[in-house]
């Protein structure tokens, strides 16, 4: 060490030694820039380029030897043959281009280290050729130590600098190569010169062909100058090089970025480098990202396995967001070349959106969208698994069957956004009155249902069912219009009143049309005779759809006369239905089926039309009283529809009176003055039909505008047999006179009845003493002039 010391310190001359160094210095950088561009390179024009670095390199380790001979002085005549001069400039160029081809080599590691050690051993070949050039007058003597010392230093440092310089494209990484080959290039020439002694021997003289050290100082600064020249360029394509990666790089980020995927681009399990979409997801920025480990982002060990051992396909995994929570996330790997190493690319799809929609789908399959209840599939698949489980275990089931009374006027008067408001409020009421394992269900428009498991009483079930309905009137009505709704129950149990689910709802079904029948607002349980009741009326009814266009219908009239005198004033119109197989089928029967299922409407229309057209034809002004139900009463445009079918027939407004009954009015209040209060505007008068069995209030009689009161025929005909039927008679009649009103009274039959009539000063009467209902040919002479039609009183004086 020390021989290498004294060899730089007293025998050269240390300017030309700093020189040497930094003409060293250059030719490694450039050599170790010039192999970054031969990697970013196409395979196909690496070759030039490595030539040129190879050239570079060579040219270097050349010149750095020979300024660095003009440094030394051994103080005797010297000179360089120029033959072998030649041969070691050769020599280093072709063997650092050997050594760089091998390094350059794909893939291998241990190829660079071969490839530097390589460069290496073309620094010894060159030097030691270089050596064998030099001319001295004296002999030379080499200590072997030294001598390998310099061979082992320069291919060792030459392998270390080659490894480095390409490990990473990064200025540390080139810089810190750089040095090293310089290192590499110095000190094997400075241990192989300290290896080197001089014995001046005079009788050696320099050849004549050599070079003088002059002339080497020339061709030295020459290739000094290439050298210099080639640097400039390695440098310009340095950054040229940067420039196209930096806009490259910028490039695939804008094109990553606007990717709606997150894309993570890993070496191994390192996270090089991330896009928004993926920043975005985990709710980081991009940079905080960057140099982390994949674990840290996707937890699942395994699954991290599957997805880079499976590369291409998708795998379902959970991602951590920056705040800990997991989100359920798809990722496909694929390997990448990224910068001549292997890498992967990681896309990361978001499942939230699709985890969500199958959520909602599943919900969807089995519950109600507007109640969130269930619905008909899961209710159905709970009532199977609970007869299965009841009829092992032996235990009572019961199924409710709810439906709302009056459903179609909410959506029909206030629309169907507060319909769907009601529905969402008793699904709530209910709800909330059921015990856990009992299930609400809604079927359908306004059916609802209820499984109630394990009944150990079916009396329980009957209290349930009376819980549930006053939950329901507990709903605030000032949003939803609940007064004009009701509900009706009907309850069936499992095994005794059904085998199988079939059977079982629609004994629950036969139950619920009892109920609604049966006053509404209530519940009722099966029982065995019911069903052939409710086929009875369901055949009324699917019959009664095709009654007018079959011509089953007539109308009958019945006389209303007066009581003193027995003049007919008018008639009232009953409707009279003959079946086909059945023949007459009494109104009480039919029309309350016909007003359940809102055929009344076209039959009520129908015989409306009638009657007027009848009317309209009798000689004699007469009234004509038609039957209104609350349906009619309350159905859009019914005003209209008389003045129309008024238009139509030609019948004065005078003589057409609508009896309606108090259930009518109470049914919508608001909907049926309005209408009332239009007919009257027509000219048509009204009279509270039935008065004395429902209501009888006085408040209807005065917010309505009535203008005659028809005592029930129940009164009149109790009224010699009951006191009270008396009392209620002269009470109404009594109302009548107080509010100005003319009384009617229905279903007089005998002449103690008129005569009790007359005496409490009733004025007008209708039943079978004055004609029973019949076909208007029947009372052709009444229409024609005024024929009193009471033969059967003696008292009474005969009108003409
Ligand atoms: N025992 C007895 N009965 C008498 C006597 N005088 C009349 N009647 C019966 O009493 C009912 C009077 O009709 P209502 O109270 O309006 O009661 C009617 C009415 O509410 C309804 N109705 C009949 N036709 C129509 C119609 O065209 N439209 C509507 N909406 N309802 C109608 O059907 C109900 C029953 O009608 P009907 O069976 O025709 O029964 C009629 C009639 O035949 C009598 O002296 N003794």
């Amino acid at each position: 060490m020390l021989t290498v010391y004294d060899c730089i310190v007293t025998e050269h001359d240390l300017r030309l030694v700093a020189l040497a160094a930094l003409v060293c210095a250059l030719a490694s950088l450039t050599a170790v820039n010039l192999l970054h561009h031969v990697l970013r390179l196409e395979r196909m024009s690496r070759g030039i380029w490595l030539t040129v670095a190879a050239a570079a390199t060579g040219f270097g380790i050349w010149a750095t030897h020979f300024i660095a001979m003009l440094a030394y002085s051994p103080a005797l005549p010297t000179a360089y043959n120029v033959t072998l001069t030649a041969v070691s400039l050769i020599a280093a160029v072709l063997l650092t281009g050997f050594g760089f081809g091998i390094a350059l080599l794909p893939g291998l590691t241990a190829s660079r280290w071969a490839g530097g050690a390589a460069v290496g051993g073309g620094i010894a070949v060159m030097h030691y050729t270089g050596m064998a050039a030099f001319e001295v007058a004296g002999t030379l003597a080499w200590d072997p130590t030294l001598v390998t010392a310099s061979i082992l230093l320069g291919g060792l440092l030459g392998a270390a600098a080659v490894a480095v310089a390409l490990h990473r494209a990064t200025p540390a990484s080139k810089i810190t190569g750089a040095l090293l080959l310089t290192l590499a290039i110095c000190s094997h020439h400075f241990t192989a010169m300290g290896a080197v002694s001089i014995t001046p021997d005079p009788t050696i003289a320099l050849s004549s062909s050599a070079i003088p050290s002059r002339w080497l100082a020339l061709g030295v600064a020459v290739v000094s100058l290439v050298i210099l020249l080639l640097a400039f360029i390695a440098l310009i394509l340095d950054v040229r090089d940067r420039r196209r990666a930096t806009l490259e790089m910028q490039r695939m980020r804008d094109l990553t970025d606007a990717a709606l995927e997150g894309l993570v681009l890993c070496a191994g399990e390192t996270i090089v480098t991330v896009n928004q979409s993926f920043a975005r997801l985990t709710g980081l920025k991009v940079e905080q990202i960057g140099g982390q480990n994949l674990a840290a982002w996707i937890p699942d060990a395994l699954k991290r396995e599957i997805l880079f051992a499976a590369p291409g396909q998708a795998i379902e995994a959970e991602l951590r967001h920056g705040d800990g929570t997991l989100l359920p996330v798809e990722l496909i790997a694929r390997p990448i070349n990224y910068k001549d190493h292997p890498h992967n690319v990681i896309a990361v799809r978001d499942l939230r959106d699709r985890r969500n929609a199958e959520a909602q789908i599943r919900f969807l399959a089995h519950h109600d969208p507007l109640t969130g209840l269930g619905n008909r599939a899961s209710f159905d698949q709970r009532l199977d698994r609970e007869i299965t489980l009841h009829g092992r275990s032996g235990r009572q089931l019961a199924l409710l069957c709810l439906d709302l009374d009056g459903f179609k006027d909410v959506n029909d008067l206030h629309g169907h956004a507060a319909g769907d408001q009601l529905l969402k409020d008793i699904a709530k009421h209910l709800s909330t009155a059921l015990a856990e394992d009992q299930m609400l269900a809604r079927l359908g428009g306004d059916e609802f249902a209820v499984i109630v498991p394990s009944v150990a009483d079916p009396a329980h079930v009957g209290q349930l069912a009376e819980t549930l309905l006053k939950s329901l009137k507990d709903i605030d009505g000032t949003d939803t219009p609940t007064n004009l709704v009701s509900v009706s129950i009907g309850i069936a149990l499992y095994p005794s009143d059904a085998k199988d689910r079939t059977e079982l709802l629609s004994s629950a079904d036969t139950a619920l049309y009892r109920a609604k029948t049966e006053g509404k607002g209530t519940y009722r349980f099966f029982e065995a005779d019911m069903g052939a009741q409710i086929r009875e009326r369901r055949s009324l009814e699917h019959d009664l759809r095709s009654a007018i266009a079959n011509g089953e219908f007539n109308l009958v009239y019945q006389p209303q006369a007066q009581v003193d005198t027995g003049a007919v004033n008018g008639f009232e119109v009953l409707l009279r239905w003959i079946h086909p197989a059945r023949g007459s089928v009494p109104p009480a029967l039919f029309i309350p089926i016909a007003e359940e299922s809102g055929l009344i409407l076209k039959i009520g229309e129908w015989v409306m039309r009638e009657a007027c057209r009848e009317a309209a034809t009798w000689m004699r002004p007469l009234t004509v009283g038609v039957n209104v139900s609350a349906v009619q009463l309350t159905s859009d445009g019914f005003a209209d529809l008389v003045r129309r079918i008024l238009d139509e027939t030609g019948l004065p407004p005078q003589r057409l009176e609508i009896e309606i009954t108090e259930t009518a009015l109470i049914r919508d209040p608001n909907r049926a003055l309005q209408t009332l209060q239009k007919l009257k505007s027509l000219g048509i008068s009204i009279a509270m039909d039935d008065f004395g069995t429902g209501y009888s209030s006085l408040s209807n009689l005065r917010a309505f505008p009535c203008d005659k009161i028809k005592i029930d025929r129940s009164f009149i005909q109790a009224v010699h047999t009951n006191p009270q039927a008396a009392t209620i008679v002269r009470a109404v009649l009594g109302l009548g006179r107080g509010l100005g009103l003319p009384v009617i009274a229905e279903g007089v039959e005998t002449s103690e009845e008129l005569s009790f009539l007359d005496m409490e000063g009733c004025t007008e009467a209708q039943g079978y003493l004055f004609g029973r209902p019949a076909p208007i040919e029947e009372f052709v002479p009444l229409l024609s002039e005024n024929v009193v039609v009471l033969p059967t009183s003696p008292a009474r004086t005969m009108a003409k």
